[in-house]
C-alpha cells in the first residue's frame, strides 16, 4: 500500500529507522494576521504557541534537530489594489499579507527547512501552500486537515470570510469560478485538488459538498475515521495523493480538525472531531514518510474561552506539531549510541 522513504534491509532495520533520530531542519514562520475571519485574538496564536515553550519543546525532541525562528511576517498594504473583490473581507490585506508569506515560505524551504507556519486564520494557507510549490517545483501534495473544507469561492460564501475560501483559490480546477483579483497575480491557482486530502471534516457547506463530489475530491470526513480508523486513513490519503511517494508533503492543521473538548480556544469550533490521539497519528505517519515540506498550524484563538481552554488548545497544538518533527510517543533510538551493557549494575556477572 504505502510506501515509506526508507534505506534497504530488513524489517528491523527499517522499525530502527522510523524509530530513531533524524536529522531535521526546521524553519518557524509566525503570521499574527486574523483578516480572513471576523473574531479579534488570532493574530495572537503565534505568540501563544511559541510562549508555551515550542521552540524548547522541539528542541528536546533530540540532538539532531536544528530549529530557526524567522519571526513573524509583517506586510505593507499594496496601495495599487484599490479595487474590493465582492464577498471577500479585507480582501486587500489578504492578497497584501499573503504575497510577503508566500516569498518567506519558498525562500525557508529553499534554505533547506521544513517550514512550519503558526497562525493566524486560515487563509494564509493561500500564501504557505504557494509557496510551498514555487520552492518544490509544482512537486507537492496537501492533507487538509479541518472541520471545514475552506472550498468557497466568493460566489458560494455565506460569511464573506477569506479563511472559509483559501482551497478553491489553490486549486487548478476551480480557477474559472473566480474572478479576476487584483494584486493576487503571484498566486496561481496552483495545486490540481486530485493532489489533496482532507480529514476531519465534519461542517461542510452545500455548495463544497457540490464540489467535493463533482471532482471526487478525496475526502475523510469523521465518519470515516469511524469506519476505517486513522492509521488506514492517513494511509489511504497519502496514497492517493501521493501514490508513488514521491511529493513533498504539506499538512495544513486547522486546530478545529480536533474536537472542541481538545481544542476550545478556536473562532469555528465544532464538536464530534478528531481526538488529540488522532491528530498526533496523523503527524507520526507523515513524519515517517520523511517527505513532510511544510506545515501549518492555524486558528488557535488565545481570546476564545477561560484560560484553562487556551493552554489546553495551545498545548494540543504543540503536541500535534512536536508528532510532526519526530517525538515518538514509543521513543527514540540514539542514532548513534551503542548500548553501554556493561554498565547496567544488574549484569555484572557476580
Ligand atoms: N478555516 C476555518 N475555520 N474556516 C471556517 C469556514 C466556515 C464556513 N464554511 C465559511 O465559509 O465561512
Ligand atoms: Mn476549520
Ligand atoms: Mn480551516
Amino acid at each position: 500500500m504505502f510506501k515509506p522513504l526508507r534505506p534497504h534491509g530488513s524489517y528491523r532495520a527499517l522499525r530502527r529507522w522510523l524509530h530513531s533520530e533524524r536529522e531535521t531542519k526546521i524553519g518557524i514562520l509566525g503570521v499574527p494576521f486574523d483578516k480572513g475571519q471576523p473574531k479579534v485574538g488570532v493574530a495572537n496564536g503565534p505568540d501563544a504557541i511559541r510562549n508555551a515553550g515550542l521552540v524548547d519543546q522541539l528542541a528536546s525532541i533530540h540532538k539532531k534537530i536544528n530549529i530557526k525562528d524567522y519571526g513573524n511576517v509583517s506586510y505593507e498594504i499594496n496601495e495599487e489594489i484599490e479595487k474590493h473583490v465582492p464577498n471577500m473581507r479585507d480582501y486587500v490585506h489578504i492578497a497584501s499579507c499573503n504575497y510577503e508569506l508566500s516569498k518567506n515560505v519558498e525562500r525557508i524551504i529553499n534554505d533547506g527547512r521544513i517550514c512550519l507556519t503558526l497562525g493566524g486564520d486560515h487563509s494564509l494557507g493561500i500564501g504557505t501552500v504557494d509557496g510551498h510549490i514555487k520552492a518544490k517545483q509544482e512537486n507537492v501534495c496537501v492533507l487538509w486537515v479541518d472541520a471545514h473544507a475552506d472550498l468557497n469561492t466568493n460566489k458560494t460564501s455565506s460569511s464573506g470570510n477569506v479563511h472559509g475560501m483559501p482551497m478553491a483559490l489553490l486549486a487548478s480546477e476551480l480557477s474559472d469560478y473566480w474572478p479576476y483579483l487584483p494584486g493576487m497575480d503571484w498566486q496561481r491557482p496552483v495545486i490540481s485538488i486530485r493532489n489533496v486530502a482532507y480529514i476531519g471534516l465534519r461542517s461542510v457547506d452545500a455548495y463544497e459538498r457540490l464540489i467535493i463530489d463533482r471532482l471526487g475530491i478525496t475526502a475523510f470526513g469523521m465518519e470515516e475515521v469511524e469506519n476505517y480508523g486513522i492509521s488506514t486513513v492517513v494511509n489511504m490519503a497519502l496514497e492517493r495523493i501521493d501514490p508513488e511517494a514521491r511529493r513533498s508533503i504539506h499538512v495544513s492543521f486547522d486546530v478545529d480538525s480536533l474536537d472542541s473538548l481538545e481544542a476550545p480556544s478556536t473562532g469555528t469550533a465544532v464538536r464530534g472531531g478528531l481526538t488529540l490521539r488522532e491528530g498526533v497519528h496523523i503527524m507520526e505517519s507523515v513524519y515517517k514518510t520523511g517527505r513532510l515540506g511544510a506545515m501549518d498550524l492555524v486558528e488557535v484563538n488565545p481570546s476564545i474561552g477561560t484560560e484553562g481552554d487556551v493552554k489546553r488548545t495551545v498545548e494540543a497544538a504543540i503536541h500535534v506539531i512536536m508528532a510532526a518533527f519526530g517525538h515518538s510517543r514509543k521513543g527514540l533510538i540514539p542514532r548513534d549510541a551503542a548500548l553501554p551493557l556493561q554498565t547496567f549494575p544488574h549484569q555484572t556477572s557476580d
